[in-house]
């Protein structure tokens, strides 16, 4: 069987990147590894939004999304994060493929909260037959945005969107790259959270903002057969990984 990992970038991150991640790619693909980079973009988003005197409203983490709201989005995501992202790999001699929704009706989605939260959703369905073709000969650079069946483009979190594609293709590791070490807590990074405490440092406020749909969506993964979910700052340093809770 194909072994896969997906590695989720937020926007912050594709501005960071060390030597070491690009290593640690060349070393998976050739060692025959499927990739798929789920791409963010929230602070090229927010810009484009300042830019144009449009508000950033957010809830628990996720952004409300009006129609404006939406067509900016896109063009942050498609039009600066993705090809910034795209332009790296490229550098590194790596073989890319831009990817979004659009293309071969890859990610399917429907309405999260309309009142709440406006275009947001969540995957319904992944064309697994397609991105499997595609990864075979490419690393695939994904935008989180989605369709629905009736062709509206949602927005979705990228974090989310990276669990739910990590559980449809089966994925050996979820990695999601962020601006901070892992999860912190006094000052110190966590090694390892089980889904429990994770939801206990989310009631009590220390897992705030961004980083609580990126826990959630690590939960999310190994409770549904990704054997490993890390959240880290470098690809080579072992962050806080997500596990599940140990028997006693
Ligand atoms: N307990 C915590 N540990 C680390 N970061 C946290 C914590 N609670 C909230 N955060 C915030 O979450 C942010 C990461 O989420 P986000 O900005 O959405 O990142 P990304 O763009 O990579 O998805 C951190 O920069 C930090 O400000
Ligand atoms: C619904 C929702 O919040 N979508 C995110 C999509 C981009 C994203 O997730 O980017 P980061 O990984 O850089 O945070 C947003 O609009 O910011």
């Amino acid at each position: 069987m194909t072994k896969l990992i997906v590695i989720k970038i937020g926007g912050q991150a594709i501005s960071q990147l060390s030597a070491a991640f690009f290593e640690q790619i060349a070393q998976w693909y050739q060692q025959h590894y499927q990739i798929l980079i789920v791409h963010g973009g929230g602070p090229m988003i927010n810009r484009l939004m300042t830019q144009c005197a449009v508000p950033v409203h957010k809830v628990n983490g996720l952004r409300v999304t009006d129609a404006a709201t939406l067509s900016l989005t896109k063009l942050a995501l498609l039009g600066d994060a993705q090809p910034a992202l795209l332009a790296q790999l490229t550098q590194h001699q790596l073989p890319v493929l831009g990817l979004n929704a659009a293309d071969n009706q890859l990610l399917t989605g429907e309405l999260i909260d309309y009142q709440q939260l406006g275009y947001v959703g969540r995957l319904t369905s992944v064309n697994r037959v397609q991105l499997i073709q595609l990864l075979t000969q490419r690393i695939g650079v994904l935008a989180p945005l989605a369709l629905t069946a009736t062709g509206q483009w949602l927005n979705v979190n990228a974090d989310m969107a990276a669990t739910v594609l990590a559980q449809q293709l089966h994925a050996e590791k979820l990695v999601l790259l962020t601006d901070v070490p892992g999860i912190m807590h006094h000052g110190n990074v966590m090694t390892s959270l089980s889904p429990q405490q994770a939801q206990q440092l989310i009631r009590t406020a220390v897992i705030t903002a961004g980083m609580q749909p990126k826990v959630q969506a690590a939960i999310a993964a190994i409770q549904t057969g990704v054997k490993q979910a890390v959240i880290t700052n470098a690809i080579d340093q072992p962050g806080t990984a997500i596990i599940q809770e140990v028997a006693v």
